[in-house]
C-alpha cells in the first residue's frame, strides 16, 4: 500500500467534501420547510433548493472521484501483487513446476488477484463511509437526542448479522476458489495437446466428463449459497432501515404535534437516517470484504511465501563470458544427491492429487552418491549408462536446476552456488531431448537465445544447424509460427532448431540431451554435423545415444545406480570388457544406433558422412579433414569424401 499513499490521501479529501454535502444536505431541507415554506416566503424557497440542486451536482462529481480514486488503489495493489507472485514464481525451482498444476497456479494469478482488488476496493470505499457515519450522528444529535438514541439503538441490530454473515461469505468464497481453480486445472491439464492426445488414445471420456461435471457441481453448489449469503445482509438492512424509519417518523410525529420541533426537523431527521444506515450498511460489509479479501490475499500469499530452492548468493560473482576465450572446466567433487521433498518445493493445494502430510516431509531416495569426475575443457564427455542411473539428474546439476545435496559441481573452478544465475545461464547452453519452443515464430523464439542477432545471425544459426532449408521452403520462412499449435517439426527438425537456438547463444559449455528418437540416416546425418559445430570448442557434457556420438568423445563416463562406474576411451572402455563393454554389445552397437559391426567399425560413419543436404550451408561438411583420426573410429580414410568428414571438435583448435 506504500506506493498508494499520495492516493490515499486524495481518497480522503474527496469523501470529506462528499461527507459534508451529505450533511449539509438535510440541514438545508429543514431550512426550505421551517423558513421558506411555513412561511410563505418563495425566495427562500428557491434560493435553497438551487443550492441544494448545485451541492448534489458537486456530491456525484466526489462520488465519481471516490470510485475512480479507490478503484485506482485497488488496480494498483492487484497489478503489483500480480507482477510479484509471477516474478517469484519464475524463481521457483524446476520440482514446483514438476508438481504443480498449472491451471491452480493460472487461477491464483488471475481470480485470486481480481477477488482482491474487488474486495479491497470496496473495502475502501467503505472504510470512507465510516467519516460520514460520524458526522450524521453529531448532526442528528444536535436535532434531536431522543431520535438520535432510537437510531444508535438499532445499530447492533445492523453490525451483529453483518459480522455473521460475513464469516459464512469467507468459508464458501474460499471453497468456491478452490472449486474453480481445480475445474481450471482440468481444463488446461486435458485440453492440451499432449493431454488431449492421451485421453484420445487412452481416455475414458464419460468418466473424465463425469469427474468434471462433480467439480462443476461443487462450483454450483457453493455458488448458490454464497449468492444467497451475499444477498440475505442486504435484505436484512434494508428490512432494518424501513423498521427504523417507521419508528422515527411515529416518535418524531408525535414531537411535532407536541411542538417539541417543527416539522421541517422531522424531515431533516428522516433524511439523515437514510444517510446513515446507507454507509453503516457499507462498513458492516466492510467485514466480509475485508474477509474475502483476506481468503484472496492468503492464496497468493500463501505462494509468494514459498521460498525459492535456488536462490542467488548475496556476493555471488559473474562467471567469465564466453567470449570466444577458452572453454571452462566442469567439475563434480563428491556430489550427492536427492530430489526436493514435496513439502520443500510445492502447495497441497496446487497439486491435482497431492500426497498426505507425512509423504510430502518424507526424505526421497539418494540418486546421486558421491559423484565425482571432470570434464575437460573445450572436450566432449559422453555419459552413457543404463536407464534411471542418474545421467538426467546429473546434467541438472550443471546448469543449476538443483543443487547438490553434499558436495561441489565447479565450472572454471568456481562452485556453482556462488556465481551469479545470469552468469551461469549465459555460459551453459542446454539442449534438452524434447526441445520446447513457444507458440510464437521460429525467429521469436530463435531471438528468445539472444535478443538483439541480426537477420544475417539468425540464417546462419539456422544453416549450421542444418535447418536453413527447411526454414527457406516454408512459406513465411523465419516467422512461420511454430510451438504447441503451430507448424508441426519432426523430431529431427526440432533438435535442429534447438541447436540453431544453442549455436546463437553461443555459450561455452553444452548441455545436451541426445534425441533417442529413431530417425532416418539423412536426419541423423543432418543432426549429426549440426552436432559438430554445436560443440566445437565447447566443453560439452553430452547423454548420448548414438554411438558416433559416444566414439567421437573425448571422455566417456558411464553412469550407473548413481556413481561413475568406468571412465575412458570407446577403444578403452571397450578393452576393459566391463560395463561399457556389455551396454555396447547389447545397445549401442545395434542398427538404428549407427553402429553396425561388432567391431564398432564397418558402417560407424556412414551417417556421419552423408549425402549432404542440397544447398543446406556447409560449415561443418567443408571442414578440410586434420588427420585420420577425425573420422570416428578411424574408419574413414582421410581424403574419402574428406569434405564431409566430421571432425573432433578438439581438434578443431
Ligand atoms: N523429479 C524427480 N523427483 C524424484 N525422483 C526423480 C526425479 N527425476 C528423476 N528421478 C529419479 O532419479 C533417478 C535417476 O533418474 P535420471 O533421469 O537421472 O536417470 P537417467 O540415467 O537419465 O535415465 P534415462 O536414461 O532413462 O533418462 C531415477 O530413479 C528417477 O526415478
Amino acid at each position: 500500500m506504500r506506493p498508494h499513499r499520495s492516493a490515499l490521501f486524495l481518497l480522503l479529501a474527496v469523501t470529506a467534501v462528499d461527507s459534508l454535502i451529505i450533511v449539509s444536505t438535510p440541514l438545508l431541507l429543514m431550512k426550505i420547510i421551517d423558513d421558506g415554506i411555513l412561511r410563505d416566503d418563495m425566495a427562500v424557497v428557491t434560493a435553497i433548493a438551487l443550492v441544494v440542486a448545485g451541492l448534489a451536482v458537486v456530491d456525484a462529481l466526489a462520488q465519481l472521484g471516490q470510485s475512480y480514486i479507490s478503484g485506482r488503489i485497488g488496480q494498483g495493489v492487484s497489478h503489483d501483487l500480480r507482477v510479484e507472485t509471477f516474478k517469484h514464481v519464475q524463481r521457483q525451482p524446476m520440482a514446483f513446476f514438476t508438481r504443480t498444476q498449472i491451471g491452480l497456479l493460472a487461477s491464483r494469478l488471475n481470480g485470486d488477484v481480481m477477488l482482491a482488488q474487488q474486495a479491497l476496493s470496496t473495502l475502501l470505499t467503505s472504510a470512507t463511509s465510516a467519516l460520514t457515519v460520524v458526522l450524521v450522528l453529531a448532526e442528528m444529535f444536535y436535532l434531536s437526542w431522543l431520535i438520535s438514541l432510537i437510531a444508535v439503538g438499532m445499530l447492533p441490530l445492523f453490525v451483529i448479522p453483518g459480522i455473521y454473515v460475513g464469516r459464512r461469505l469467507q468459508r464458501y468464497s474460499r471453497e468456491q476458489m478452490q472449486a474453480n481453480g481445480e475445474l481450471g486445472g482440468i481444463i488446461s491439464e486435458r485440453f492440451n495437446a499432449g493431454g488431449a492426445m492421451l485421453a484420445k488414445l487412452y481416455g475414458r471420456p464419460r468418466e473424465e466428463a463425469d469427474a468434471f461435471e462433480t467439480r462443476a457441481r461443487t462450483v454450483r453448489e457453493v455458488g448458490v449459497v454464497w449468492t444467497v449469503y451475499s444477498r440475505l445482509s442486504f435484505i436484512f438492512m434494508a428490512l432494518l432501515a424501513s423498521l427504523t424509519t417507521a419508528l422515527v417518523y411515529g416518535v418524531g410525529g408525535g414531537l411535532v404535534l407536541n411542538d417539541v420541533f417543527q416539522i421541517g426537523t422531522l424531515v431533516a431527521l428522516a433524511a439523515l437516517l437514510g444517510r446513515l444506515y446507507g454507509p453503516i450498511t457499507q462498513l458492516s460489509a466492510m467485514q466480509s470484504n475485508a474477509l474475502t479479501a483476506m481468503v484472496s490475499f492468503d492464496r497468493l500469499f500463501e505462494i509468494l511465501d514459498l521460498k525459492p530452492l535456488i536462490e542467488e548468493s548475496p556476493d555471488a560473482v559473474a562467471l567469465p563470458a564466453p567470449d570466444g576465450g577458452p572453454a571452462p572446466e566442469i567439475e563434480f567433487e563428491g556430489v550427492s544427491f536427492r530430489y526436493p521433498r514435496a513439502g520443500d518445493v510445492s502447495l497441497v493445494s496446487l497439486e491435482s492429487s497431492a500426497l498426505s502430510p507425512a509423504e510430502r516431509e518424507k526424505e526421497t531416495a539418494e540418486v546421486l552418491h558421491d559423484l565425482s569426475f571432470r570434464a575437460p575443457a573445450g572436450k566432449l564427455t559422453a555419459l552413457v549408462g543404463p536407464s534411471g542411473g542418474g545421467k538426467t539428474t546429473t546434467t541438472h546439476l550443471v546448469s543449476r536446476l538443483y543443487d547438490p545435496t553434499s558436495g561441489t559441481v565447479r565450472i572454471d573452478g568456481h562452485d556453482l552456488r556462488d556465481v551469479t544465475l545470469d552468469s551461469l545461464r549465459d555460459v551453459v547452453g542446454v539442449v534438452s531431448q524434447d526441445a520446447h519452443f513457444y507458440h510464437d515464430t521460429i525467429r521469436a523464439n530463435l531471438l528468445y537465445a539472444r535478443p538483439e542477432a541480426t537477420e544475417r545471425e539468425l540464417l546462419d544459426a539456422c544453416r549450421s544447424a542444418r535447418i536453413g532449408d527447411l526454414v527457406a521452403s516454408l512459406p513465411s520462412g523465419l516467422d512461420t509460427v511454430v510451438g504447441d499449435r503451430g507448424y508441426r517439426l519432426s523430431g529431427g527438425e526440432k533438435q535442429r532448431l534447438a541447436l540453431a537456438r544453442l549455436l546463437l547463444k553461443a555459450p561455452s559449455v553444452v548441455v545436451l540431451d541426445e534425441a533417442t528418437a529413431h530417425l532416418d540416416s539423412e536426419s541423423e546425418a543432418a543432426i549429426q554435423r549440426a552436432l559438430t559445430i554445436a560443440l566445437r570448442n565447447r566443453t560439452s557434457l553430452v547423454i548420448a545415444h548414438r554411438l558416433s556420438t559416444i566414439r567421437e568423445a573425448d571422455q566417456i563416463l558411464v553412469i550407473d545406480g548413481g556413481r561413475v562406474r568406468e571412465s575412458g576411451t570407446h577403444e578403452e572402455l571397450l578393452a576393459e570388457g566391463g560395463l561399457y563393454a556389455e551396454l555396447y554389445h547389447t545397445q549401442f552397437n545395434r542398427p538404428g544406433t549407427n553402429g553396425t559391426g561388432p567391431d564398432g567399425g564397418g558402417h560407424a560413419h556412414e551417417a556421419l558422412v552423408p549425402t549432404p543436404v542440397p544447398g543446406d550451408g556447409d560449415l561443418a561438411a567443408r571442414q578440410p579433414v586434420v588427420g585420420g583420426s577425425l573420422a570416428l573410429g578411424g574408419t574413414v580414410p582421410p581424403g574419402a569424401g574428406g569434405d564431409l568428414v566430421v571432425r573432433r571438435q578438439s581438434e578443431e583448435h
